[in-house]
């Protein structure tokens, strides 16, 4: 069985596309990947490492199948596990909301128990505002396919190679 869970949830495809190049990153056999539409809350249980992938839409919200589930994640026990974040979102669009889902469902999911890990600087960056501030760093990996796509697959690199260490891969 996999030592990764990755759930993610999308409205336009990229933070599948991004599921998919972090799995491939981390190899295939560490990490399964669930649709969050589609998962059951008891899926969290079965691994020891979970990432959560959310984009943030309508101003500062998570990802409308995140946020059909988001009263449900009180439901699972997150003491124990490791758990990392990313996202896509639109630094110039969305300058005082950049990211602020992955911060909504970092603060539930730690008040849960859950140990975040996979923490990305927030350089190279331009925008006002994030919830997914913790210390001038973000809780996860930010992604701009908007923006700065041609910066991804770098961004991706470097913060699965963090992740490996993280998670003892
Ligand atoms: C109506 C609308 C609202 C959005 N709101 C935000 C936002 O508040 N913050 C942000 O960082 N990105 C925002 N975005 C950008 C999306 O998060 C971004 O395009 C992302 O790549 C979409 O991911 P998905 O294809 O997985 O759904 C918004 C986009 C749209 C079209």
């Amino acid at each position: 069985m996999s030592k990764v869970g990755l759930f993610f949830g999308t409205q336009t495809g990229n933070t599948e596309d991004i599921a998919m190049r972090i799995q491939d990153r981390l190899g295939k056999d560490n990490v399964s990947v669930h649709d969050i539409s589609e998962a059951d809350t008891s899926d969290f249980a079965e691994y020891e490492c979970i990432i959560i992938g959310c984009p943030t839409w309508n101003v500062g919200e998570m990802q409308a199948d995140w946020e059909g589930v988001y009263e449900d994640l009180d439901d699972i026990d997150f003491s124990g596990k490791k758990v990392a974040y990313f996202g896509p979102g639109d630094q110039i669009g969305y300058a005082d909301n950049f990211m602020d889902a992955i911060g909504i469902l970092e603060e539930k999911i730690s008040s849960l128990g859950g140990q975040t890990v996979g923490y990305w600087p927030a350089e190279g960056y331009d925008f006002n505002e994030s919830r997914a501030l913790r210390n001038g760093k973000f809780v996860g990996l930010a992604i701009d396919e908007d923006n700065q796509s041609d910066l991804s697959d770098d961004r991706i690199a470097k913060w699965t190679t963090k992740l490996k260490s993280e998670f003892g891969l």
